[in-house]
């Protein structure tokens, strides 16, 4: 039995830096976008400490679009109580098919996605329907690609949620182990430590050489209720509870929809990006020149992409990366459409595409934060030019934990906007707002929906997705 997350966990505080700017930045061709220091370098002090980047002399940071005159930003608590009176649109919630309960928050049908009713399954679209004819069907376990990576499936028995799968004793964990360790799976275990302390390459050179795998072990969590914890920002934490389930046009070209990924969809990309993360040219920690690293793992999907070189050839991984799966463009374009839609409701016109372009991904970064993981405030601007002129939008899917996400006119954290990324939501930024400041405060432990961790197994996190197109 799946139990609804319905508390929230303790709010985490700032942490210190966790790496220091670094000068090996390459030069990108639109010089105009620059900022200084390192683009992703911690901007998020210890609490107390005020820091402010954005009045080093380096002028306006946002590039002239055609009108790119933002409004003025406002207090974020401010800006919660207008957006509360704003035009929205509510999304639906659902509960977990296989784990009832009222905690998931998926969108309604969330039976097993097959023919012509998955795609429904995927998104809380209105329009999902008419992708479905360009969608192939999709069988879970008999696809080629499925077949030649189910050897590194290795997912832990769930028995360590004991509010899950009610084994409460010992005894009875132990006799609920069910789960077989394959022989195709033997190297990967040896390297990942689940042959036994003794055959164990616990070196920290060995550990940072092997991929990073997004999805759990054993021992590597425990869900119970003594990890709920009181809210310490209790105020505040409800003003956006109580808007979490609206789309909201955030500014002009920049829209949050809200549980906008289904419990399917989410459980798919979790399972399709651990598969293609595990493999040689999956999630590794990206860094800069001097050593400093970005407090997050990587991976990159249509092209490379790296904080050090750009789209330029990255040396440890020159080979071309995996390519973006066909269904999350699809997802990608059927979010694109339901932000427009948002946008001409608002506007009561019809030409949302001139805000909020249409996009088509020849590019997906791949982040995987733990709990202690964040992005500094950064502009996406590695892109052609041709692509951030038009304003072709950043598209980012969040999955797992909660995120504290800031974005602003300025690289400056005092005067960004703040709002909570949950699982399923998709946040676009394109037009005016493609060249906007953003980046993740921190990281809610805990918060991401119990159903969704069940099924997908992904571990203690958030997995982000921005799609592009260079
Ligand atoms: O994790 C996020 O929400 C943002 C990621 C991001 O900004 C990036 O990858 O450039
Ligand atoms: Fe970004």
């Amino acid at each position: 039995m799946c139990s609804p997350s319905t508390k929230i966990m303790a709010s985490h505080t700032s942490h210190p830096r966790a790496f220091s700017s670094g000068d090996g930045r390459t030069t990108t061709p639109i010089e105009s976008f620059s900022s200084e220091g390192n683009d992703y370098e911690e901007q998020f002090p210890p609490l107390g400490i005020s820091k402010n980047k954005s009045g080093k002399g380096s002028g306006p940071s946002m590039v002239d679009l055609g009108s790119t005159n933002l409004s003025t930003t406002s207090k974020s608590s401010q800006r919660i109580q207008e957006e509360a009176k704003g035009p929205t649109v509510e999304v639906g919630t659902g509960t977990c098919s296989k784990h009832k309960g009222n905690g998931s928050r998926k969108s309604t049908n969330l039976s097993t996605p097959n023919n012509s009713s998955q795609f429904q399954s995927w998104t809380s679209g209105k329009d999902a329907m008419s992708l479905n004819r360009n969608f192939e069907p999709k069988n879970k376990d008999k696809g080629p690609r499925r077949r030649l990576v189910l050897p590194h499936d290795i997912y832990a028995p769930v028995e360590k949620r004991n509010h899950i799968t009610n084994f409460s004793t010992p005894s009875q964990r132990s006799k609920s182990r069910n789960w077989t360790i394959r022989k195709d799976d033997l190297s990967l275990k040896r390297n990942q430590g689940y042959l036994g302390r003794k055959n164990r390459d616990q070196s920290p050179k060995r550990r940072q050489e092997l991929p990073f795998d997004i999805c759990f072990r054993r021992n590597d969590r425990r869900i119970t209720d003594d990890f709920v914890e009181e809210e310490a920002n209790g105020e505040e934490t409800e003003q956006i509870v109580e808007l979490s389930n609206k789309h909201r046009v955030l500014r002009p070209g920049m829209v949050l929809l809200k549980h906008f990924l289904t419990h399917d969809a989410q459980v798919d990309i979790v399972k399709t990006c651990r598969e293609l993360g595990v493999e040689p040219k999956g999630f590794y920690r990206p860094g800069y020149g001097d050593g400093s690293k970005l407090r997050l793992q990587m991976m990159c999907l249509g092209r490379n992409w790296d904080p050090q070189t750009k789209y330029g050839i990255n040396i440890e991984k020159d080979s071309e990366p995996p390519k973006i799966p066909e269904m999350f463009g699809l997802l990608v374009e059927q979010a694109i459409r339901e932000a427009q839609a948002l946008i001409d409701s608002v506007s009561g016109k019809e030409d949302a595409e001139s805000e909020l372009p249409m996009m088509s991904p020849d590019i997906c970064i791949v982040n995987f934060y733990t709990e202690t993981g964040r992005l500094g405030l950064h502009q996406d601007r590695d892109e052609s030019r041709e692509s951030m002129k038009k304003g072709l939008p950043i598209v980012s899917f969040s999955i797992g934990d909660s995120a504290e996400f800031l974005y602003g006119e300025e690289r400056d954290v005092e005067k960004a906007e703040r709002v909570k990324l949950e699982s399923g939501d998709v946040l676009i930024f394109g037009g005016e707002s493609r060249m906007i400041f953003h980046g993740v405060k921190s990281i809610k432990p805990n918060s991401a929906p119990i159903c969704l961790l069940h099924d997908s197994k992904l571990r203690t996190g958030r997995l982000n997705l921005t799609f592009r197109h260079f």
